[in-house]
């Protein structure tokens, strides 16, 4: 089977087979190990904060699939490469024993063909309106740029150990510039204890078949408010409440928030794996009621959200709250001032606005605290509009390293303050690890007002050299859920090995920064001697340093929270967002300049005011308010206008838009897409068009008609009962009779009341010219009854 020596012969199918039903065979006792493991974390009643981590990835079906698809792809390799180098002995490039055939077969057989396929993009005008759910298709050339599930962008290529993707440092006897990679330091507190710490690494992709392996964001790049909406469509499909005629998203049913709503709880089947309850021993400093499991019936205690990570901390419990409140005080808004609105087209636009405004939010508001105004102005150039040629997605650098630079901003104190904005007995402070996976606290300690009011006057933890990160994330992480306690700091090292992110150095050059040449050079970058020995000291040389870590370490720009590494490639990822989004909601067409003028006046704090019981807020949330006096009444907040959104009735050419007297329409340039309530078929055309040559709509405009869904569908009720058509629906009944509609109940109620009429008449003529003989008959009192 094996080609012979210096023959550029292709191993043919039979070996591509076999190590095709190996690696099969692999990757199922992979999976059922998983399964095993999990089990075991039932049988126990625990989460185990390794399960967690799980947890924080957005693990729906299709990423699921992906990810699946792409470790049977990685184990064939590896098995092919093995195969081959157990009987040549030699360094296989597989490139050169794999024909085109034998790839293409491999792609098929693992699943990751059908992963890599390009979509199918709409061209009709509302999918040019509204972002598709998963990102695809935002750009047109390239439909998967920004797109979940697809892999990380690289800004420079990886650095593994080997030829695949072995993390960095997973040899101890492997140098880098003749120096070993630090593991974790024996004078960790916690070896003592535990001598490791579990470890699992990213997911491949499908991307690099035989290159080197590349991880998958299961999530859109885009800010596109996704963390609200999910970003695959059956996540955003369960977020919905279909029910609704208002476009709204699905609220708690179990608790409210003094009459504002909860996030839905996740339907989890294994409710023991739910890390989000008091647990019996958390630890000391919880309350006694605090210990006891409260029963919520089956559901639990996580909320569900667009993403995965929503119930991680309090503030982002409370956030996602707000941002859930707000998509349907908008669908609400928008359905008084455009009734004609199907519930999609007010879910839709909704979303929208609240994308708009997380982007308003964030580069207007957010950004230029972290970067520095100055800096921003330089590395944040003004709008352009869009440029299909820049690439959104995100980088592996961004998501493994830049972008954790907030972790070293993380307070390791949660406050939550009442209506005065003062601690009080009712919901004392939390240590930051007690207010991880807590969602519980919300539903019974206050609602989400008392952490909102927290966050607004709270300042974010100062970084220094000394203490980077807080002790609460490196001695004590998800150390509340059971098991032995996480590093965050350890966790964004070796996954930064764990993605082959090459070292600090090489960086700074990427970004046209000095790279430290020796010891003085990274003193002067740090501005701290003591900590660039430090870290020379465990490194050996400056391109060693984890890339995370000597970007944290340096100071930050003026007015900013991070140094000049961490500013240029934060901002070099958010110019990508912005000029590579076709939907940024400055670029032309997507929002009407009124749109936008109202748009701009967006900000937090007025999304508080409308969506909490919170009267006072700061202006800008994002700045330290130190002091209560410097608090704003929510009288004083502008408000967001919502009048740019009234839908014309007319148009310039046509005239009046031809509306369903019963049934739904938007207007799509000069077209009005109809659509039916549920139980009414459309009848006609899908949409109609402004025609400019006649000034007429063509063609005609179309009509909803009810569905007989007894006469359609005989299963509709079960045997037994009776089915009886309604405008819009069915009811199934054990009577024979149909139910009475409301005109026949007034109907109904008039016969009854006629009737008792007739028998009081009956016996009032009965009683007087029967019983009385005396009197002589009235002949009129009679017939009035005939
Ligand atoms: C209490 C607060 C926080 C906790 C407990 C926390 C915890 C974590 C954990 C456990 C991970 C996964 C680590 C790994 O295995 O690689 C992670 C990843 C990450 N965190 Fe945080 N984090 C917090 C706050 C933040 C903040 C404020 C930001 C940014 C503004 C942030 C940005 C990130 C990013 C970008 C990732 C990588 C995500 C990915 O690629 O999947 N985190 N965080």
């Amino acid at each position: 089977h094996f080609p012979p020596e210096n023959a550029t012969v292709y191993l043919g199918s039979g070996f591509i087979q076999e190590a095709l039903r190996r690696a099969r065979e692999l990757t199922d006792a992979a999976y059922a190990h998983t399964t095993d493991r999990m089990k075991m974390s039932i049988s126990e009643g625990s989460v185990r904060p390794n399960d967690l981590l799980a947890l924080f990835k957005q693990t729906g079906p299709k990423t699921k699939a992906h990810i699946r698809a792409a470790e049977f792809l990685d184990n064939t390799v590896e098995l092919i490469r093995e195969m081959v180098y157990t009987h040549s002995m030699d360094k296989p490039d597989l490139s050169e024993l794999l024909s085109a055939e034998d790839m293409e077969t491999i792609l098929q057989a693992t699943g990751c063909s059908a992963e890599m396929k390009r979509p199918v993009c709409k061209s009709d005008c509302l999918s040019k309106r509204y972002r598709t759910i998963t990102g695809h298709c935002n750009n047109r050339e390239n439909p998967q740029w920004g797109a979940a599930n697809t892999p990380y962008a690289r800004w420079l290529s990886p650095q593994y150990e080997d030829p695949r993707g072995a993390p960095r440092g997973w040899s101890p006897q492997h140098t880098y510039h003749n120096h070993t990679l630090p593991p974790i330091p024996l004078s960790d507190p916690r070896s003592h204890t535990q001598s490791c710490m579990a470890f699992f690494r990213s997911a491949p992709s499908c991307s690099s078949p035989l290159g080197q392996r590349e991880q998958l964001n299961a999530i859109t790049a885009f800010v596109d408010s996704s963390m609200v909406y999910g970003s695959s469509d059956a996540l955003a499909l369960s977020l919905r409440n279909l029910s609704s005629p208002l476009g709204l998203l699905a609220v708690n049913q179990f608790h409210s928030d003094e009459g504002f709503d909860f996030m839905p709880f996740l339907n989890r089947t294994q409710p023991q794996l739910d890390p989000c309850g008091p647990r019996q021993h958390s630890d000391h400093t919880s309350a006694p009621q605090q210990k006891n499991n409260i029963s919520m019936g089956n559901a639990s205690f996580c909320f569900q959200a667009g993403d995965s990570r929503a119930n991680e901390h309090l503030g982002m419990i409370a956030l996602h709250t707000l941002f859930l409140r707000e998509h349907n005080r908008l669908a609400e808004e928008l359905h008084r001032i455009n009734p004609h609105w199907s519930p999609d087209t007010l879910y839709q636009e909704a979303r929208k606005i609240l994308g708009a405004v997380h982007q308003i939010l964030t580069w207007d508001h957010y950004l230029p605290h972290v970067l520095g105004r100055s800096a921003n102005q330089i590395l944040m150039p003004a709008y352009k509009g869009y440029d299909p040629a820049a690439d959104p997605s995100i980088s592996n650098i961004f998501s493994t390293a830049a972008f954790r630079f907030a972790h070293v901003t993380v307070h390791p104190v949660v406050n939550r303050l009442g209506p005065d904005y003062r601690l009080s007995p009712a919901h004392p402070a939390l240590p930051l690890h007690h207010s991880l996976f807590s969602s519980w606290r919300v539903v019974k300690e206050g609602g989400i007002d008392p952490v909102l009011r927290g966050l607004l006057v709270s300042p974010a933890k100062l970084q220094t050299a000394d203490q980077m990160m807080v002790e609460e994330l490196t001695e004590r992480l998800f150390q509340a859920q059971g098991g032995l306690p996480l590093d965050l700091a350890a966790l964004n090292l070796q996954r930064g090995r764990d993605h082959g992110l090459q070292g600090y150095s090489v960086w700074r050059e990427l970004c046209g920064l000095p790279a430290p040449v020796n010891e003085s050079a990274l003193s002067g970058i740090l501005g701290n001697t003591a900590l660039a020995r430090k870290l020379l000291d465990l490194y050996g040389v400056a391109e060693n340093i984890d890339v995370w870590v000597g970007a944290i370490a340096e100071p930050a720009l003026p007015g900013g929270r991070v140094g000049p590494l961490l500013a240029c490639l934060i901002a070099r990822q958010f110019r990508g967002l912005r000029d590579g989004d076709r939907f940024w909601w400055q670029n032309e067409g997507v929002f009407s300049s009124g749109q936008r003028d109202a748009l701009r006046s967006t900000s937090l704090s007025r999304i508080i005011c409308e969506n909490t019981r919170i009267q006072q807020v700061p202006l800008d949330p994002f700045t330290n308010t130190m002091r209560a006096e410097e608090l704003l009444s929510c009288s004083n907040i502008q408000l967001f206008n919502l009048s740019a959104w009234t839908e014309p009735d007319s148009d310039p050419v046509c005239g009046a838009v031809p509306r369903l007297t019963l049934g739904f329409s938007v207007l799509c340039g000069s077209a009005v897409f109809y659509q039916c309530p549920a139980g009414f078929l459309l009848i006609g055309a899908t949409h109609v068009t402004c025609d400019p040559q006649t000034h007429h709509w063509s063609p005609q405009t179309p009509t909803c008609q009810d569905i007989d869904e007894c006469s359609t569908d005989s299963a509709v009720c079960p045997p037994h009962l009776q089915c009886f058509n309604t405008p819009g629906g069915y009811t199934c009944t054990e009577a024979a009779a149909p139910p009475l509609s409301a005109s026949s109940i007034a109907g109904s109620v008039m016969s009854v009341l006629g009737g008792v009429a007739l028998i009081m008449l009956l016996l009032f003529c009965y009683q007087r010219f029967i019983l009385r003989k005396a009197d002589p008959p009235k002949p009129d009192c009679c017939q009035r009854t005939s």
